[in-house]
Order: C-alpha cells, then structure tokens, then sequence
C-alpha cells in the first residue's frame, strides 16, 4: 500500500503552450503519471534533462516558495520559476506531512538570509552564513529533518565532502524510517545508494524506473575509479 505524502503526479499538457521550452524537454515527452510509491525516490539523468524542473513544479504546486524554504518562507529573489506547476496535478495521500522543506543547492544564499531575518527570540538564527558552503547545506538539512516530514532536496550533494554525504545519507535513511518521504535529484553515487529507494531515471527521452547499478553516476564513477589510467589515457590523448 502507498503510504507517501505524495503520491504521485498528474500532467495535462494542454495547460502548456505549445512553444514553451517545456515542450522540448524530451523526458517530458508524452508523459501523463508518474507515481511516487517509496519513502525515498531520487531523480536522476543528464544536466538539462528536466530533473530540477519537475521538481520545483512539485514544490510549487504542494506549497512551497520556488526557491526554497518552509512553506512559511515567502520571498522572491528571481522569479523564473516555470508554469509546470499550473499543468500537474499531485495525487496526495491520507496521511498529512508535520513539517517540510524545499532545499535547492543554488538558492541556498538566499535562504540563509531569509532564516536570520525570519529568527526571533522563540526561533534563534543558525547563522548559516557563519559556516562553510558545506558546514552550513549539511546543518540546514539537520535543522530541519523530522520524522512525518516531506522533503523536496535539489542536488543536496553540491557542497558536500564524501564523509558528509555519508552522514546526510544515513539521516536521510533514518528519517525516512519514521515516517518522512523524500524526493530528491542528485547527481552523487553515494546519496543514490540508499537501499530501497525508486530511482528515475530522466534519460533516454523518457522518465522511467532504473536500478543503482544503472545509473550514469554509479557507471561513471566506478569505471573511472577502477580504470583511471586507461580512461586518462584515452581522454589527454589525441
Ligand atoms: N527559463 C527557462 N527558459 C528556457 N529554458 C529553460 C528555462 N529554465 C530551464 N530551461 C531548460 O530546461 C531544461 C531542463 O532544465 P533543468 O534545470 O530542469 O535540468 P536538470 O535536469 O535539473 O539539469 P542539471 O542536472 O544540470 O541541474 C534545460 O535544457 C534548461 O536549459
């Protein structure tokens, strides 16, 4: 039985223009559902194949500020947002979420200002500013991690070490455990081996269920690990 948040998405591209560049992203081509069934589903594929588009869409769509934030955050930097959000409709489950979070690696900035202004007495700051790029994406992720919550992350990876991924990896696994779902684009081979997860993949002109093993992210990294003088070889040389 699927008891996420949200459960899965409806698209009516009748709703889109016809020479909106949405029309031109291949994964979207022809597609009308897509289901969420897992507490963690990652969406994976080649840079421009559409990943942070759909995902700001479910974002927007379910409540969220397009560029981040607790759905009390409502603020506007860059409104570029795309009208996706008008053309789907989210299937939501019988359980509501507690609590949930919108994280994109490339507003992160903006959102860290947002929260010290938004801080009072009840809510002191966390000063993300005061920490490292890596140090300050990790401690907002923590922050705001609850079991029953529902998580939107956009590349959550982009500023953190290994060891750190490790440990959003396990907390990301944990909280999923007690009742939290996540969606999550990434491009990291190590987020992306969380067991039990559904992995989309938005390659090959068309969004579609695929194992770890197959992503470009895992094939990449462990031939280039274990191949490293060959491939180099092959790459600096004419
Ligand atoms: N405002 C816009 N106007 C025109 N095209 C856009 C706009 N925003 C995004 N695109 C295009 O839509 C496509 C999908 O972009 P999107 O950001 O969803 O890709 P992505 O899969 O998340 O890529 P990455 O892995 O690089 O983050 C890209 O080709 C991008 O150039």
């Amino acid at each position: 039985m699927n008891d996420q948040f949200l459960q899965g998405v409806l698209f009516d591209w009748n709703r889109i223009d016809n020479d909106s560049y949405l029309k031109r992203i291949k994964a979207f081509k022809g597609i009308e559902k897509l289901v969420f069934n897992k507490p963690i589903t990652f969406f994976v594929g080649e840079n421009g194949s559409g990943k942070s588009t759909l995902l700001e869409a479910l974002a927007v769509a379910h409540g969220f500020n397009p560029e981040g934030g607790t759905k009390n955050y409502v603020f506007s930097t860059h409104d570029t947002h795309s009208e996706l959000c008008d053309a789907i409709r989210i299937s939501k489950g019988y359980r509501k979420e507690k609590w949930g979070y919108f994280l994109r690696a490339e507003s992160f900035y903006n959102v860290a200002t947002k929260e010290e202004e938004y801080a009072d007495l009840t809510h002191p700051s966390a000063k993300y500013h005061e920490k490292s790029h890596g140090e300050s994406f990790l401690a907002l992720a923590q922050n705001n991690l609850r079991p029953n919550g529902l998580y939107l992350f956009d590349e959550p990876e982009a500023a953190l070490s290994p060891q750190r991924q490790l440990t959003l990896l396990m907390q990301i696994y944990s909280c999923a455990k007690e009742g939290a779902q996540f969606i999550i684009v990434t491009h990291s081979p190590i987020l992306l081996g969380i067991p039990d997860a559904d992995i989309y993949c938005f390659d090959d002109g068309r969004i579609h269920l695929c194992e770890y093993e197959e992503t470009e992210s895992y094939r990449i990294t462990e031939m280039f690990i274990n191949n490293r003088q060959m491939l180099l070889d092959k790459l600096l040389t004419d």
